[in-house]
This record gives C-alpha cells, structure tokens and sequence, in this order.
C-alpha cells in the first residue's frame, strides 16, 4: 500500500501513522499549555502576596517612588524623628547638649569621652555619591541561607545602596550574592580579618557598638595604641588594615527604634543574657531610614522541622549556634512578616 494510501501526510516518517502523530503533538501542545498555565499562576501568586519572593527582572532597575519607605517608616515606628543623623557626629560630642537617655546599645550615655576620641579620628558623612541620588534604591543582605542558589548576584549589584553583614563573604559567592558593597555593618567581634578580600575600596565600614569596649577597640587600632584583648566575647582582629575615612558609627537611636518598635524589647533588661535586635534587622530599620525603596535578601533561619539547616550560605552552622545571643528569631520573623505584609519592604528570597 502507497504511504498516501495508508493516510500518511508527512512522508517524512513512514512508519508512523499520522493520527498517532497528531495525538502525540496534541498532547505534546497540552503539556506545553499546563506548564505555561503553572507559570503564569505561580507569578501571579507571587506578585500577589507581598510577603512571598518576587521574581526581579534582570537588566531593568526598580521603579523608585521618593519618599516611600520614609511613609512607611511612619507607619511601623509611629511618631519617630527623621531628623536623626545616620552616622554619630564629633560635633555633638564636644560639648553634650542634650544627654543620651540610654546607655550602649541603644544609647551613648557614659561613653561620650571615649566617642569624642573615637570620632576625632574617623568620619560621619554619608558619600556624596549616595547623598545626591533623588531616589535611592537599597537592598539590605542577610546572611541566610536562602541565598545559596539564588542567582540573585546580578539583581543585588543593580541597587543603589548595598547592604551587607558581619563578616559574609561575596569573594566566590558572586554569583548568588553579588559582589557590591555599599555598607557593611560589624562589631568588633564579628569583623572581617581581612576586609579588602570582601570588601570594594569605597565600602563603608559601620560599626554597631554594643558596649565601651567596642570604641575602646577601634581606637585602639585606628591610633595603633596598646589592643586590650579582655571583655569581647571572641577575639576581634588585632591587626585591621583599613581606611579610618572609611570608618562610620552607626547612631545607636536605629538599635532603640528596632528593639521598641519591631520587637518591642525593654531597653533596659536586668537579665544576664539580654535581648537585642539581630545586626540584620538593625539594617532594615536603617535601610526604612535612608532609602527610598528597601528590598532585603537572605533573611529567615530554618524552622524547627529543619533543625539541621545551615542557617549560613558561606558555611556549616545551625541555629544552635544562636542559643547564648539574646536574638528572638521567632519574634524577628513576625516583625518581617509586618512589614512585608504592609509593603514596607520587599523580599527577593523567600520567607
Ligand atoms: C554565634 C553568634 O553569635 N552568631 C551571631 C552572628 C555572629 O556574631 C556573626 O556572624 C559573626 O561574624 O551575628 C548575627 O547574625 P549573622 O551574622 O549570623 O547574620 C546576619 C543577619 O542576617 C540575618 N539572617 C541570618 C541568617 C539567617 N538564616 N536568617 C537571617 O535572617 C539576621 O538578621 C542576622 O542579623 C548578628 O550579628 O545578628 C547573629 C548571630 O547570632
Ligand atoms: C547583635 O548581637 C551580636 C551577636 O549577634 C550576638 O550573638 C552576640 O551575643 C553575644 C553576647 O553579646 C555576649 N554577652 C556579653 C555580655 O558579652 C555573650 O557572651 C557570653 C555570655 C553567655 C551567657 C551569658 C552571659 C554572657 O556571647 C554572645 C554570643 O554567643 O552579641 C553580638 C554583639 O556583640
């Protein structure tokens, strides 16, 4: 019998019949369709709730509304002066007009001689470069694991301000991290011991002080005076090499607004292990302060189901680790869940 015959329109193939082809490309066509159908369901769930990740379009920059985060700012932390500078300034240590209520570290009470020497050799401005920005586009970096696999590095290098944590690396990790850094906020304890490895040559270096020691620390290496190596709870760099003009300290009023108004914490605690806001959160409360837009990366540790679960992209660590810090992860996460939830802040990971 002729192929033709045989009802075959494709003489391409012979041995198949052209129905069973038909059928085959049909459902092949049906597959197709149900994918793309998932698709589309998956990022219209996605763009719809607000506390879910999103899927950021690669080349094309955020729209960025002025003044949106500072509305928003408003609404989580209530009545709160915008006037606050980022960064302490030597000026308001010279002569104290109006005292700290609180002590380090929501507050400089008590270490206001050593700050004035603290000061006297590092800076306070916030760069030109992002002080002129009509719109500034932030992103703050947690440290979580949620970023392994991400590919999220080239997303991250697009923001205007990249914030990022303790001691995280970017050397290796570019492709899920990216490799631009803004800000790197630190404490004694968690800095980096070779900073220029992680760090871009025009990174601000903020550190977070917990207690006098800290600025007792940083003079000592910026002055190169006699290092004390008592009251940290894990040795900091003795040796640091870094730029003092890259050295900022943050104004402890973002700890008080983050421990009082996220997580309502009391400020001051009577217990030995006291409760304070984890360095990323600290971030975010910045970020809502200095941005216009705040995106955030990399934040939420593991639940209890996953007790095993690196809660680190760049190594092996479990929540374990956490157990002597005075961070209330649970408690952090509804805090996140506000604001994700109200639009404050966005999320490129999940949470
Ligand atoms: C053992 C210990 O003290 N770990 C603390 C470490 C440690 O001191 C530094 O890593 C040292 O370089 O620092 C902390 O934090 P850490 O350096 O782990 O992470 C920085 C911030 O990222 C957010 N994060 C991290 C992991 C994760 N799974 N989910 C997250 O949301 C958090 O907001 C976190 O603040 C800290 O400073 O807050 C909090 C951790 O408790
Ligand atoms: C933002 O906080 C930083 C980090 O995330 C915390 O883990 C860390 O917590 C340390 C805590 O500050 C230390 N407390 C004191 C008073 O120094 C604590 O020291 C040991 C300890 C344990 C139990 C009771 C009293 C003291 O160690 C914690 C880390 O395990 O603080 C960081 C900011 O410094």
């Amino acid at each position: 019998m002729s192929r033709v015959a045989r009802g075959s329109r494709d003489d391409s193939s012979p041995q198949e019949p052209w129905h069973l082809r038909n059928m085959i490309s049909k459902s092949r066509w049906k597959l197709l369709a149900t994918l793309a159908l998932v698709l589309a369901v998956m990022v219209w769930y996605s763009i719809s709730r607000e506390d879910s990740f999103y899927f950021p379009i690669p080349g094309k920059k955020e729209p960025c509304l002025q003044g949106e985060a500072e509305r928003m700012a408003s609404k989580l932390f209530g009545n709160y002066s915008r006037e606050q500078p980022v960064f302490l300034q030597l000026k308001d240590y010279f002569w104290v007009k109006t005292p700290s209520a609180y002590e380090l570290p929501y507050g400089t009470k008590g270490s206001e001689d050593l700050l004035l020497r603290v000061l006297a050799i590092t800076s306070y401005s916030v760069p030109e470069s992002i002080q002129s920005l009509k719109c500034r586009r932030c992103v703050v970096v947690g440290n979580g694991h949620r970023l392994r696999n991400s590919s999220l590095g080239e997303a991250i290098n697009k923001y205007d301000v990249v914030i990022r944590l303790n001691s995280a690396p970017v050397a290796g990790y570019e492709h899920d991290v990216g490799s631009k850094t803004t800000m790197r906020l630190f404490y004694p304890e968690s800095a980096h011991f070779n900073p220029k490895v992680e760090d871009n040559p025009d990174t601000l270096l903020v550190m977070v002080a917990f207690k006098a020691m800290d600025f007792h620390w940083i003079e000592s290496i910026l002055s190169d005076k006699k290092r004390v190596q008592k009251g940290f709870w894990k040795q900091p760099p003795l040796i640091w090499d870094v730029n003092p003009k890259q050295i900022r300290i943050l104004n402890p009023f973002f700890m008080e607004i983050a421990a009082d108004k996220l997580l309502s914490l009391p400020i001051q605690q009577p217990y030995k292990i006291k409760q304070k806001p984890t360095t990323g959160l600290l971030a975010i409360t910045l970020a809502l302060h200095l941005c216009d837009l705040v995106h955030i990366a990399g934040f939420g540790y593991p639940d209890a189901h996953h007790k095993r679960q690196s809660i680190h992209y760049y190594e092996y660590i479990t929540l374990k680790s956490m157990v002597w810090s005075g961070h209330n992860v649970s408690q952090e996460a509804l805090a996140i869940k506000r604001m994700l939830e109200i639009g404050a802040v966005k999320n490129l990971t999940y949470f």
